[in-house]
């Protein structure tokens, strides 16, 4: 098999409290593998260790036991960062900068210059969907846009592996459906992307993979599909039923011994509703 883009193994992370004995326990035993290609989403809710496993895997905060490694290297090694990019959860920008002067900020800082530096700025611009906002400052931004500038500035030095915390939180229904097809497209590309996030029906349109904690502790882990797959029962889809159609299928599926659950018109989801009288609204 081949060497996953993140393995966490073992993974315990203690933190003191001030002017106390005890100790809070933010992860605990945590093991996880991250194939690389894939969208892995970490969820949990507030306080359940995400972003501390996060911070440990990029350095940011030691582990107090375990190992955690990124495409085969130890991620304490400053070494085995160069392929990532970091969204942290409220990133933080220069406010005075404009669009293209931050990301030429973060370019410099990875190293980058000259025309390859303004090529790459373009066309970060051109697929977070900022082209337009360029010279504006990022002091005036909307929290959709920061978002977007932030994925932009991760994905400057072309890093294989995305670590976003919480991309979408705090952005609205359009702006978080452009991060979610930014995601996707990022996958496309090949790249893997660990990402954290709470809100459930945003991971599941995203992620190909997907961790449940809670208290520091991993409670259900897999694929996806694997975990929301109803066991023994199927669905079926019928368009243009004519009348008597379902009383003969009710009837063939009780002669056949089998069950029948459900009958219902299916329905589209609220977001789409949504997406599509704000999408009309523009045109
Ligand atoms: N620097 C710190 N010092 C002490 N305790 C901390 C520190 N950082 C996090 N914790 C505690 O560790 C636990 C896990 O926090 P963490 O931020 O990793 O959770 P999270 O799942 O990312 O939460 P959220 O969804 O709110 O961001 C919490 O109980 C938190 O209070």
């Amino acid at each position: 098999m081949s060497t996953p883009a993140v393995r966490i193994t073992g993974l315990t992370k203690l933190y003191p409290v001030h002017l106390r004995r005890q100790k809070v326990v933010a992860v605990k035993d945590l093991n996880l593998d991250v194939p690389e290609g894939q969208v892995y989403g970490l969820l949990g809710p507030n306080g359940s260790g995400k972003s501390t496993t996060l911070k440990i895997l990029l350095g940011l905060v030691t582990a107090t036991h375990g190992k955690t490694e990124i495409f085969g290297e130890d991620s304490r090694d400053y070494h085995s960062h160069r392929d990532v990019g970091f969204l942290p959860e409220n990133p933080y920008f220069y406010k005075f900068l404009t669009a293209e002067e931050t990301i030429r900020f973060y370019g410099k800082i990875c190293g980058l210059g000259g025309k390859a530096l303004t090529s790459k700025i373009g066309e970060l611009l051109e697929l977070v969907g900022l082209e337009d906002a360029r010279h504006r400052r990022v002091g005036g931004f909307s929290k959709g846009m920061l978002q977007r500038i932030g994925l932009a500035q991760a994905l400057v030095q072309d890093p294989r592996l995305l670590v976003l915390d919480e991309p979408t939180a705090g952005v609205d229904p359009l702006g978080s459906r452009q991060i979610r097809d930014l995601i996707l497209e990022m996958k496309r590309r090949g790249k893997t992307v660990l990402l954290t996030s709470h809100l459930l029906e945003q991971v599941q349109e995203v992620c190909d993979r997907v961790g449940i904690m809670s208290r520091g502790v991993m409670l259900r882990e897999g694929s996806l599909t694997d975990l929301i797959t109803v066991g023994g029962q199927t669905e079926y889809l019928v368009e243009n039923a004519p009348d008597g159609l379902q009383d003969k299928i009710a009837r063939l599926v009780a002669e056949s011994g089998a069950k029948l659950v459900e009958t219902r018109k299916p329905q589209r989801t609220l977001e789409k509703v949504f997406l599509e009288a704000i999408e009309n609204a523009q045109k």
